[in-house]
């Protein structure tokens, strides 16, 4: 058994296995989060785990959110970038190579929401970056937030993991989440907007080997451990059949999409032909209900658009952008009906 000194930094109990700090290769968020979650199932309960990795660009949703709430879905299509659905709870944030993101792992009794995010910040002084946690337990640098965190709690054990701009692209993540559809209501948890900044405004030096390095020194300082990183490539990763079974879970179509809280949207245009206004329900991202709720349309298109919503049921409510593809419509004015929900959807 390995006891642990106390000082004032460092804790003031006995674990019997070691802390260790992993950092990833992988820049697929895939691979890292699904390696993540085998750190945080795999490892003994009692283990205190640093873990750093970074993604090639992506968003990143909280395990109960909706997509059509958060993303701008058409732009994200535009510019190819996946979206993850991570394992923990809270909002939406942008990944890139300029973000790198930290996973403190622990046992559960010694869960604290705001101690990981105070380690990183002050590792974060010491490079000269006037950092300091704020009362959502989100890193900000002069009210700017530059970091997000979000949690997990299963039986004996915990994590921490947050995030930290120190060079994204804050264009693209600004242009990639969106405000909220006050027409769809949702049962899941919405984001909270934040103005966000790099630590490159405060220290243009930085970078992810430096933030790397100077999180796992203030961590191994923490832990009183020797600095010891262990570097894991895709290859590790692979070899172990939990991380790819996991990985393969988080690409699926019924975990991005089909874990989406049930939501309603009322959705209304007025036509040169009428008006329309329309309740749509989904469950697990599929269609449930198409409702007409109110009409101007003329009898025959209205029993028209009452076939295609009825023909929309069982659907993906994502196959809605296929619908001007695949409506076979011959009527002008049933075809501008297709058009628009294939838009506003
Ligand atoms: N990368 C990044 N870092 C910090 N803040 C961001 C980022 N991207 C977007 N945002 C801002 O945060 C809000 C959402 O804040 P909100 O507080 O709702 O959500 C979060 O912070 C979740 C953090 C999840 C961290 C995980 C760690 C590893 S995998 S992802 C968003 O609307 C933007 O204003």
């Amino acid at each position: 058994m390995q006891w642990h000194s106390c000082t004032s930094q460092t804790r003031s109990y006995a674990t019997s296995t070691p802390a260790r700090i992993f950092l990833s290769h992988s820049t697929n968020p895939y691979w890292n989060l699904a390696y993540e979650d085998w750190l945080f199932r795999k490892t003994p309960a009692d283990q205190h785990i640093l873990l750093l990795y970074r993604n090639a660009p992506c968003i990143v949703i909280g395990r109960n959110q909706n997509p059509w709430n958060e993303i701008n879905l058409s732009r994200l299509r535009q510019l190819r970038i996946p979206l993850v659905r991570r394992r923990s709870g809270g909002g939406t944030v942008y990944h890139d190579l300029g973000n790198t993101n930290y996973c403190l792992f622990m046992p559960r009794a010694s869960f604290d929401r705001r101690q990981g995010a105070e380690l990183v910040s002050s590792a974060l002084n010491a490079l000269d970056v006037p950092t300091r946690v704020n009362e959502r337990h989100d890193i900000v640098c002069e009210s700017f937030k530059v970091s997000g965190s979000a949690f997990k709690l299963i039986n004996a054990r915990a994590y921490h993991h947050g995030t930290m701009l120190l060079r994204s692209d804050l264009t693209s993540l600004r242009g990639l989440l969106k405000a909220e559809r006050p027409s769809l209501k949702t049962k899941g948890v919405g984001s909270v907007s934040s103005s966000v900044r790099n630590l490159s405004e405060w220290n243009a030096e930085i970078g992810h080997e430096s933030f790397v390095r100077a999180v796992a020194e203030r961590y191994a300082k923490a832990e009183d451990i020797e600095l010891a990183i262990t570097e894991i490539t895709e290859q590790d990763m692979m070899a172990e059949e939990f991380v790819s079974d996991n990985r393969a879970e988080l690409l699926s179509w019924a975990w991005v999409w089909g874990q989406t809280p049930e939501f309603t949207i009322d959705l209304s245009h007025q036509f040169d032909f009428g008006s329309l206004s329309i309740r749509i329900t989904s469950k697990h991202a599929l269609i449930t209900a198409f409702d007409v709720e109110q009409s101007t349309l003329s009898s025959a298109i209205l029993s028209q658009v009452e076939a295609l919503g009825q023909a929309m049921i069982g659907n993906r409510y994502d196959s809605a952008s296929d619908l001007t593809k695949e409506s076979h419509a011959t009527n002008d004015q049933i075809r501008s009906i297709v058009q628009w929900l294939s838009k506003v959807m």
